[in-house]
């Protein structure tokens, strides 16, 4: 069994809006079969975007383990996830000539801009290295959950959709995800008050920033 710390009782805390970001309605269609095809797509638009953006904080936090992590497995498990970022691109660009989308013209949206420029004030060495590595395990457990809900026991996913439901829904995501978990717990175990108020702040805002993602699919 896991020991249950503090972003345990953040999630239960803020349970309500873990959920929306978790189950969106977008997830859900997905799993249920009833997903727009031109949702989907817009998705698909806006998260090569992001994930584009997604790399050079995922560079700052590689960074930040190599220099102050105590743990010199830190460093491991974000190259992990930087070494999956480099196959995650080249799905994307063949997802994009499955779907018949061009990725040269698709322009950014508001929620998606707002998340790339918080991303960015997190790569300041003023945030501490426990508040981003929270930040950075809320951003990646969301797409795990959600894309796991989509394979579990009862799912009528599209086969043409599995695709994208495996990539964050597979075992080995979850595991790389509870890995980040344990050192975003480890690094709290040891923060200030302030620090856990900071990180506490920051897991609510990716939350919200995911369910405003997730919101832009409705646009189709
Ligand atoms: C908006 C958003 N959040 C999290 C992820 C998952 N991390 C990397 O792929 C993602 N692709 N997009």
């Amino acid at each position: 069994m896991e020991k249950r710390g503090v972003i345990d009782t953040w999630i239960d805390k803020h349970r309500s809006i873990y959920t929306a970001a978790t189950r969106h309605a977008f997830v859900v269609s997905i799993r249920d079969g009833s997903v727009d095809l031109s949702s989907f797509r817009t998705w698909l638009g806006q998260d090569y975007l992001f994930v584009r953006g997604f790399v050079p904080f995922v560079a700052s936090v590689l960074i930040r383990a190599g220099k102050e992590s105590g743990e010199s497995s830190d460093m491991e498990v974000v190259l992990g996830g930087m070494a999956s970022l480099n196959d995650e691109i080249e799905w994307f660009k063949r997802e994009a000539s499955k779907w018949d989308v061009d990725f040269s013209t698709v322009v950014p949206q508001k929620a998606n801009q707002e998340y790339t420029r918080f991303l960015e004030a997190l790569m300041s060495s003023d945030v501490k290295y426990s508040v981003i590595m929270t930040a950075f395990w809320a951003i990646e457990a969301v797409y795990q959950e959600s894309f796991a809900h989509c394979l579990e026991d009862g799912n009528k996913t599209p086969v043409e959709l599995t695709g994208a439901c495996h990539r964050w829904g597979n075992d080995g995501f979850k595991q790389y995800c509870s890995s980040v978990k344990n050192i975003a717990g480890r690094c709290l175990e040891n923060a200030s008050g302030e620090a856990l108020a900071e990180a506490e702040d920051v897991f609510v805002r990716v939350i919200e920033h995911e369910v405003a993602f997730w919101e832009m699919s409705r646009g189709g």
